[in-house]
């Protein structure tokens, strides 16, 4: 983990930061032995495509002082276990729909002795419609869940009006970008911009919307729907 430490610590993340992102990614290899957490293993790649990738909407300035954070897909908690290491002012959610990983953060967070992390298992279209979890965050981020235009309807009602939200993507933003400008318009989300997050000569991209209305309320729709029919595409 030397070469985990070094990188986290030359791209200016404090060292209290980096010694518990440090102690995380240990438990993330201790369990990917026995449980399929990810593929990335070697400390120098884990420090940039999961930890430095993770830390992009902190360094592009994309993160509020105060409010509520979600997460929606994810995993084995990137982006949100190191983005809430960095942000402990933040109040963060981490979704998942599967109760393994959902478990496996609880218990991060736990031995890491993280307080303002909220683990939670469900479908992010199935609860962005209840009264607990509809318009109730400042920011929504989603990194390697699915494509931009089914990831709005997903994630968007979890947005406060005025609230953001933050799709990590890859080298087909823009193209991806474009194809979601009917999804965007039809839940009430305008673009404000498409910010360049590249690590270590790869080409990443924040893309981030501003929730300006309330989308219709037969959105989101039942996940088979959306998947086969994202809004604004044609019929699979
Ligand atoms: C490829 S993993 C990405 C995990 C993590 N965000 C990352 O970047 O490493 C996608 C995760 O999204 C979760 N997921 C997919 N669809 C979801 C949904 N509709 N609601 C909640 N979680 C979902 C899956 O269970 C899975 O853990």
């Amino acid at each position: 983990m030397d070469k985990l430490r070094e990188i986290l610590l030359a791209e200016d993340v404090e060292a209290e930061a980096v010694q518990k992102m440090e102690e995380y990614a240990k438990i993330i290899l201790e369990t990917n032995k026995t449980m399929n957490l990810t593929r990335i293993t070697e400390p120098a790649e884990m420090a940039h495509k999961h930890f430095l990738d993770s830390l992009a909407p902190a360094r592009l300035g994309l993160l509020p002082e105060r409010g509520a954070v979600l997460d929606v897909g994810s995993g084995a908690g990137f982006p949100g276990i190191p983005l809430a290491i960095l942000r402990p002012e933040l109040e963060w959610t981490l979704l998942d729909a599967q109760r393994k990983k959902v478990d496996f953060i609880t218990m991060c967070v736990d031995r890491l002795g993280i307080t303002n992390v909220r683990a939670l298992q469900g479908r992010a279209e199935e609860l962005s419609r209840t009264q607990d979890f509809h318009g109730k965050f400042d920011i929504v981020a989603s990194r390697a869940v699915a494509s931009l235009s089914v990831l709005l309807e997903l994630c968007t009602g979890f947005c406060r009006l005025g609230g953001k939200f933050l799709a990590y993507k890859g080298a087909e933003t823009q193209a991806e970008t474009e194809e979601a400008k009917e999804a965007a318009k039809a839940l009430g989300m305008r673009l404000l911009g498409i910010y360049d997050a590249a690590v270590a000569g790869q080409s990443h991209w924040i893309v981030a919307y501003e929730k300006i209305k309330e989308a219709p309320a037969k959105y989101p729709r039942a996940f088979a729907k959306i998947k086969a029919a994202p809004i604004g595409l044609r019929k699979k």
